[in-house]
């Protein structure tokens, strides 16, 4: 199965947190299933935060920053009635706002769910509402405005 970022176009690909054409980057994948959207990742141990065992929170921002945008982009080509990938005009959305909510330390070395569902789409912006949870525990939470990126002339 492809995933949503799959569907980029190389333009767009060099994402640090995304991007297939970025070597150094996370290369998150984040698949749309019905109603929710959803991306795995395992830290590793580089990523820990400022105490042993649990994750730095800038990295968790990152994963939520990622597959936000790309829920938006999924439930965007959905809303035209359009299939990722189809070849036409691509959709593409960037991070406007971003809040991050900590419920509990996330634990590390082991796998992340990302979650994300739509709560609104109007014109150009797109509310995306993000879970984290780690063993079947949210520990943190985000809800992100994304706009619909359109390239000045
Ligand atoms: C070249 C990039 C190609 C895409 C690459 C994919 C990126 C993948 C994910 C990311 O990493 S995103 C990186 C972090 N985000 C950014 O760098 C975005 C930087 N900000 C911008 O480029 C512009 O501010 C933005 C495109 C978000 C909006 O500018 P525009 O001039 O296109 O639109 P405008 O300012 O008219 O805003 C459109 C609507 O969104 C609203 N809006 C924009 N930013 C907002 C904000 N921060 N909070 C609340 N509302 C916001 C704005 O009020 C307005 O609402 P209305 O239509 O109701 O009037």
């Amino acid at each position: 199965m492809h995933a949503i970022q799959d569907h980029y176009p190389a333009e767009f690909a060099h994402c640090y947190g995304c991007g297939s054409a970025n070597p150094h980057g996370l290369h998150l994948k984040s698949f749309i299933e019905g109603e929710r959207t959803h991306a795995r990742f395992t830290p590793a141990a580089m990523y820990s935060g400022g105490y042993p065992g649990n994750v730095y929170g800038g990295l968790l921002a990152s994963l939520l920053d990622c597959h936000g945008t790309a829920t938006a982009a999924a439930f965007a080509y959905r809303a035209q009635g359009r299939a990722l990938g189809d070849g036409g005009a691509p959709i593409r959305f960037v991070t406007g706002s971003l809040k991050v909510d900590y419920k509990r330390p996330t634990p590390l070395g082991i796998e992340l769910l990302i979650e994300g569902t739509l709560r609104s789409l109007e014109g150009r912006k797109a509310v995306i509402d993000l879970t984290l949870s780690a063993d079947g525990e949210v520990c943190v939470t985000g809800e992100m405005l994304a706009v619909q990126f359109v390239a000045k002339a």
